[in-house]
């Protein structure tokens, strides 16, 4: 049996829009567009984690943030557990840091993206509130 990889992960939200980067094609789900975050290292909290990704990977710190959603799937060759956090409030001006593309998109205009499978229920619940 595989462990199932934790992951802390980030939808930043910005008036209407939301925050979303671009995996790179090396990457597990490569090229397709995913939240910001990253896998939460041994002895740290998820919310250490979700604070040091986004700052990593996009230069941002989070001021403010509640659980939205805990997703487990299995991709066959991966198994994760998105552990999601709904960003209400940060400050920095977002980046790619990690040189990946990165996007405010509206809300209504995410369906226009592809994501990892194991987003879809995260997008399902996104919408649904406000
Ligand atoms: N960050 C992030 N990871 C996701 C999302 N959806 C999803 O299935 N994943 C999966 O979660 C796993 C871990 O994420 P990650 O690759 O960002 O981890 P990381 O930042 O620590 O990267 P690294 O492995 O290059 O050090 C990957 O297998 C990835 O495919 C998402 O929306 N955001
Ligand atoms: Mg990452």
């Amino acid at each position: 049996m595989t462990q199932s990889v934790h992951v802390a992960v980030a939808v930043v939200v910005k008036n209407d829009t939301v925050l979303i980067a671009k995996r790179s094609d090396n990457q597990h789900q490569g090229g397709k567009w995913e939240f910001p975050g990253g896998k939460v290292e041994n002895g740290e909290s998820v919310e250490t984690a979700l604070q040091r990704e986004l700052s990593e990977e996009c230069g941002i710190e989070l001021l403010s943030f509640k659980p939205l959603i805990k997703v487990e799937h299995d991709y066959g060759d991966k198994k994760v557990i998105l552990d999601t956090f709904l960003v209400e409030h940060h400050s920095g001006l977002a980046r790619g840091l990690e040189g990946q593309q990165i996007q405010w998109v509206s809300k209504s205009k995410l369906k226009d993206y592809t994501f990892p499978k194991a987003n879809q229920v995260i997008l399902e619940t996104l919408l649904a509130i406000k």
